[in-house]
């Protein structure tokens, strides 16, 4: 990889607030990290300085001086706010070319402005709750964890879009055992740090209090740490997840395995929504994406806040480097 191949950004969601924020973020960190947006300009927000490339290799020098944009088609007009499902291919088809180049070479990471599910359903069959499968399936059925990552907390949700009902039965000594290697590889990895502290929460209220109000955390997740602590990792668990996401607690630990997507998601967005980056660990290469979603009540008004996504950004870049060894 050329050592100043950008970053793809997929457009998301068009009718949401995906063009706006990756246009202020390339207004704001443009000029120092190599960015690629694909999607249609014709969403960019009015405005928005951008130049049309064919060649990833020319983002870094346009960069500078306006948002590289590769130009696709996707039909019918924008309505902010209405997504159409008419959009969808190419929504869908963004992702892929992305993640094309990112596995090519040609651009260094991947960063994903946010998708409405639905719209994809709809328009293009798609057959994922979210990217993170989809990446997962791109990258050849690679199994992969999400985690929410800010500088005052770091969650990783086991089970991610399911009914809460299906939580119970997902939740395996495979799934929570590769859940938790995962994590630790990457927090070492692409976090930096040798000795990761893991927390992991228990499933029912105050942790099945042994076994009185649910079984999980005594039966499955409990002997699951121990064998990990018996290995080595430096790792408690099962927690009460009602006090583990206080000041005091959070200091304890990197990172926090959840049993289910609210159990995660709701702690570090009442804690840290605008600086909050969703991270795909165990896929063979980098995506980052901000927290939020589509935002589509205030979408086309030029009143989103940029900073998730300038987070997300600054994080592929910052395990770019890591992975180089900078
Ligand atoms: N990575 C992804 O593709 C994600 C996609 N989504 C999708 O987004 C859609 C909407 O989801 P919601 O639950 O409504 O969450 P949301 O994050 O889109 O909106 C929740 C609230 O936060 C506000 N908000 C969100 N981003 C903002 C920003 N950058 N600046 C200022 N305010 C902002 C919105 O205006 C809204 O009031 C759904 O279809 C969901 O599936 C949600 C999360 C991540
Ligand atoms: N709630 C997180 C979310 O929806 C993001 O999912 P993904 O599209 O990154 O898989």
């Amino acid at each position: 990889m050329p050592p100043t191949a950008p970053i793809a950004i997929s457009c998301g969601e068009p009718a949401g607030v995906g063009p706006e924020v990756a246009a202020k973020a390339w207004a704001a960190l443009g000029r120092d990290m190599p960015m690629l947006w694909i999607g249609d300009p014709r969403h960019l927000p009015e405005g928005t300085s951008f130049e049309a490339i064919t060649d990833p290799a020319e983002a870094a020098a346009v960069c500078t001086r306006a948002l590289p944009v590769l130009a696709r088609d996707f039909g019918p007009p924008l309505r902010p706010g209405h997504p159409n499902p008419a959009h969808a291919p190419g929504v869908v088809a963004a992702i892929a070319e992305a993640v094309a180049l990112v596995q090519s070479g040609a651009c260094s990471a991947l960063c994903t402005a946010p998708i409405h599910k639905a719209a994809l359903i709809d328009g293009a069959d798609f057959a994922y709750p979210g990217h993170t499968e989809f990446l997962a399936a791109l990258a050849g059925d690679v199994p992969v964890v999400m985690m929410l990552a800010s500088t005052v907390l770091r969650v990783v949700p086991a089970t991610i879009h399911i009914p809460l009902s299906a939580v119970p039965t997902a939740l395996t000594e495979q799934l929570l055992s590769e859940t938790i290697t995962i994590t630790h590889a990457a927090l070492r990895r692409d976090f930096g740090l040798s000795d990761p502290r893991i927390a992991v929460a228990g499933l029912n209220p105050h942790a099945g209090e042994d076994g009185k109000m649910g079984h999980e955390d005594r039966d499955l997740i409990a002997p699951l740490v121990e064998r990990f602590a018996a290995e080595g990792m430096t790792i408690f668990g099962p927690m009460s997840a009602d006090t583990m996401f206080h000041p005091a607690a959070r200091a304890r630990y990197d990172a926090a395995i959840c049993m289910y997507h609210d159990q995660a998601l709701i702690p570090i967005k009442t804690v840290d929504f605008a600086g909050g980056v969703n991270v795909t660990l165990g896929l063979p290469f980098i995506r980052t994406s901000p927290d939020h979603g589509t935002a589509f009540d205030i979408a086309g008004q030029g009143i989103a806040d940029p900073t998730s996504m300038m987070a997300a950004l600054d994080m592929a870049s910052g395990m770019v480097a890591a992975r180089a060894g900078s």
